[in-house]
């Protein structure tokens, strides 16, 4: 399982009541600062995706969430490198961003308001649809505990 984790990083889509998508902003490296993305990282070696997830939540908007299905995935720019997007909401706390300059809840229609990391393109597109309708209940009953 650890050679399948290799070159994955994992984010989340966090989904409000309201049915908007939490968005951060980068501050680096200096090519992707000022763009935006899902929360977020890289799995670490010997580490299972879900917990990264949820220590990624901790360590970057001070957050426990509840991880929700397998939106998509998507191939980065780094050779060998895959993103796993997953839908999830917000347990418990307000997001804080520790790593980001920026955090930004979004409405389907305000999607396109910030510039994405490229990569992010595919999977914006297709949240506009999943929003339109949701909310974090929804979210979470589709996916049941995880
Ligand atoms: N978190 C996140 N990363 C994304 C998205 N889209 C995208 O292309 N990426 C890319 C940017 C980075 O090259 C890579 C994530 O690496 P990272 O630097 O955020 O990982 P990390 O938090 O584990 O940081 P580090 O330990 O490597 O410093 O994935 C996205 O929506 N969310």
């Amino acid at each position: 399982m650890g050679q399948d984790l290799k070159g994955l990083v994992v984010a989340v889509a966090l989904v409000d009541e309201a049915g908007r998508v939490l968005a951060a902003r980068r501050v680096s490296p200096p090519a992707l600062a000022g763009l935006w993305e899902f929360p977020g990282g890289k799995v670490e070696p010997g580490e299972d995706e879900l917990t990264a997830l949820r220590r990624e939540c901790r360590e970057e908007l001070a957050v426990e969430i509840e991880v929700g299905r397998l939106f998509g995935e998507i191939a980065l720019p780094a050779p060998g490198w895959r993103m796993r997007l997953w839908l999830g909401r917000v347990l418990q706390g307000t997001p804080v961003a520790t790593a980001h300059d920026a955090l930004r809840w979004l409405g389907a229609q305000e999607l396109d308001d910030v510039p994405w990391l490229p990569a992010d393109g595919p999977l914006v597109d297709a949240l506009r649809g999943e929003l339109t309708g949701a909310s974090a209940q929804a979210v979470g009953n589709q996916a049941g505990p995880v």
